[in-house]
């Protein structure tokens, strides 16, 4: 796992580098730009493009004009950098910087306070004003250069991060930020990247390593991991010879209403493709037509109006209860009765999870490490209204802990929150895998990994990735504009192997 630190930690991750490594704070800062600048002529190799660098006097305008300096030795020759003076105070590796780029035929102009900005003619802007140090939203000269690099409409990369976002914490609505097309930022994604709000400012990044002490960024113990595919390949247990369905669980699955089948179709099917040994689907009995006729590898229980079904509780690895299920008094019914009934993890979902936000001392008597997989509006149905997806972070490391159990929280990133008070950031799928079915076909993998004996918060962790590894092995390669959940499915299998490969 790649740990994610804030701000701070950062900087102190910078300052133990320094010290213990050792290398010189200037060093570093070279290090950094080369790493830059090592992606950046990858992605615009034109030498004759001409660029801009608007520069701080901080140690991000520091690294701007040490990315100008190396540039101009890989012979693009088109430079021109802007440093803004809007401060009295230079850092003293921006010092250093700006002493070597003077010996450059590097254009330099200052821009003083309250003076007009100079128009800019470039194709290509590198943003450098400010980055991890940002402490107050923008305001005056910073905010009005912002405000005229953004009208411009050209292509920004920014350094590490843009100008006035803050990396964590929370990020006023509405700020005033640089948005930048790429942002090539150093070591590890900044958290708020991974947030929806970072939308408007990072339309993608790409982390470079600069030799941040690993020893160091790892004994914080940061409550935020960021989910990598060498993750997934420690984890993930191959099949092995002489074993038998019994091996890989039975799942049960609870789901489904008349109009609502599909739901229980794509949540078996996922559960049987996942590599459950066994798979049973608890449906109305209109639906088992259709379970029969579309997945014939599947079992059934089927249940009766104003009757509840008769289960063999023990009978089953895991239950997963929710998809289609409807929230009417029966439903409520069924899900109180799993609960007394059922003393192993659950995983819980879609209607079950807004069952429990309307009885919420249901919460506290699910099996420990229980499993919930709300959507936005669901968590804040289940844990109340949050203005932003910082405080949701927050509030699902709190409950998760508090209830012993693990929180999927979806959303692009999808975060999953567990009782050891950790919060994993997942690194797969893609908007092509926005579309109906697609949690329930979560639901389905989740339960199966449960059932094939993985510990709850790995089998979040793993199921989140792999459904999007899945989505992006059929989306990206090929350019689909939509995958829908049943393709998705059928890739699991190819998916998972690839990943035990
Ligand atoms: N490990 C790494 O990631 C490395 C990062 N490097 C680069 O360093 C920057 C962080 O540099 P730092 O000097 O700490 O901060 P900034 O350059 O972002 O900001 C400079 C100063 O600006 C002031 N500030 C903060 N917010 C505002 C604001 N809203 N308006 C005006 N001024 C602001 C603040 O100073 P104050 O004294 O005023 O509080 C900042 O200190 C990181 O992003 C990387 O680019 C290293 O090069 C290598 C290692
Ligand atoms: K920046």
């Amino acid at each position: 796992m790649l740990p994610l630190l804030i701000s701070e930690q950062i900087r102190e991750g910078d300052a133990y580098t320094i010290a213990n490594e050792p290398i010189s704070s200037v060093n570093l800062m070279e290090r950094a730009s080369r790493a830059f600048v090592g992606w950046f002529v990858n992605r615009f190799p034109d030498k004759n493009e001409p660029i801009t660098f608007y520069c701080g006097t901080g140690n991000n305008g520091g690294d701007g004009l040490a990315i100008a300096r190396i540039l101009c030795d890989h012979h693009y020759n088109k430079l021109n950098v802007v440093i803004a003076r809007f401060s009295e105070k230079s850092s003293d590796d921006f010092k250093a910087n700006y002493e070597r780029l003077k010996q450059t035929c590097v254009t330099i102009k200052e821009l003083e306070k309250g003076t007009q900005i100079p128009e800019d003619n470039s194709r290509v802007i590198i943003d450098a004003l400010l980055g991890s140090g940002l402490n107050k939203p923008l305001a005056g000269d910073y905010a009005r250069l912002v405000n005229f690099i953004n009208d411009l409409d050209k292509t920004v990369v920014a350094v590490d991060v843009p100008t006035g976002f803050f990396s964590d914490g929370e990020v006023p609505q509405n700020a005033i930020a640089i948005k930048a097309g790429l942002v090539i930022t150093f070591q590890q994604p900044k958290i708020n990247f991974l947030l929806p709000e970072s939308a408007p400012y990072v339309d993608c990044w790409e982390a470079v390593n600069i030799g941040i002490s690993e020893k160091f960024v790892h004994s914080l113990n940061s409550p935020y991991q960021f989910v990598e595919e060498k993750d997934i390949r420690q984890i993930l247990k191959p099949r092995h010879h002489f074993s038998n369905k019994g091996t890989y669980g039975h799942v049960l699955l609870i789901a489904g209403q008349e109009k609502t089948m599909g739901a229980a179709l794509l949540s078996s099917s996922a559960a049987a493709h996942a590599g459950a040994g066994l798979t049973t689907a608890c449906i109305p009995e209109s639906g088992l037509t259709a379970l029969n006729s579309y997945l014939p590898e599947v079992m059934a229980i089927t249940r009766r109006e104003n009757t509840m079904p008769q289960i063999e509780w023990d009978k089953f690895s895991t239950i997963a209860v929710g998809p289609g299920l409807g929230k009417d008094g029966e439903a409520l019914a069924l899900l109180k009765t799993i609960i007394k009934n059922y003393k192993k993890p659950l995983v819980i979902d879609a209607d079950a999870l807004n069952l429990l936000a309307e009885n919420k001392e249901l919460l506290t008597m699910l099996p420990a490490g229980s499993i919930l997989t709300p959507h936005m509006k669901e968590f804040d149905r289940l844990f109340g209204t949050h203005s932003n997806w910082w405080q949701r972070l927050q509030t699902s490391i709190v409950k998760a802990k508090e209830l012993n159990l693990c929180i999927i929280l979806k959303n692009d990133y999808t975060i999953t929150a567990t009782p050891a008070g950790k919060a994993y950031f997942n690194s797969t799928g893609n908007p092509a895998m926005a579309s109906g079915g697609m949690g329930d076909v979560l639901t389905g993998i989740v339960a199966a990994l449960l059932a094939q004996k993985y510990k709850p918060a790995d089998a979040c962790i793993m199921a989140v990735y792999i459904h999007g590894k899945a989505g992006d092995e059929l989306a990206l390669p090929n350019r689909m504009n939509v995958v829908l959940p049943g393709k998705l499915i059928t890739q699991l299998p190819v998916t998972m192997a690839k990943l035990k490969a």
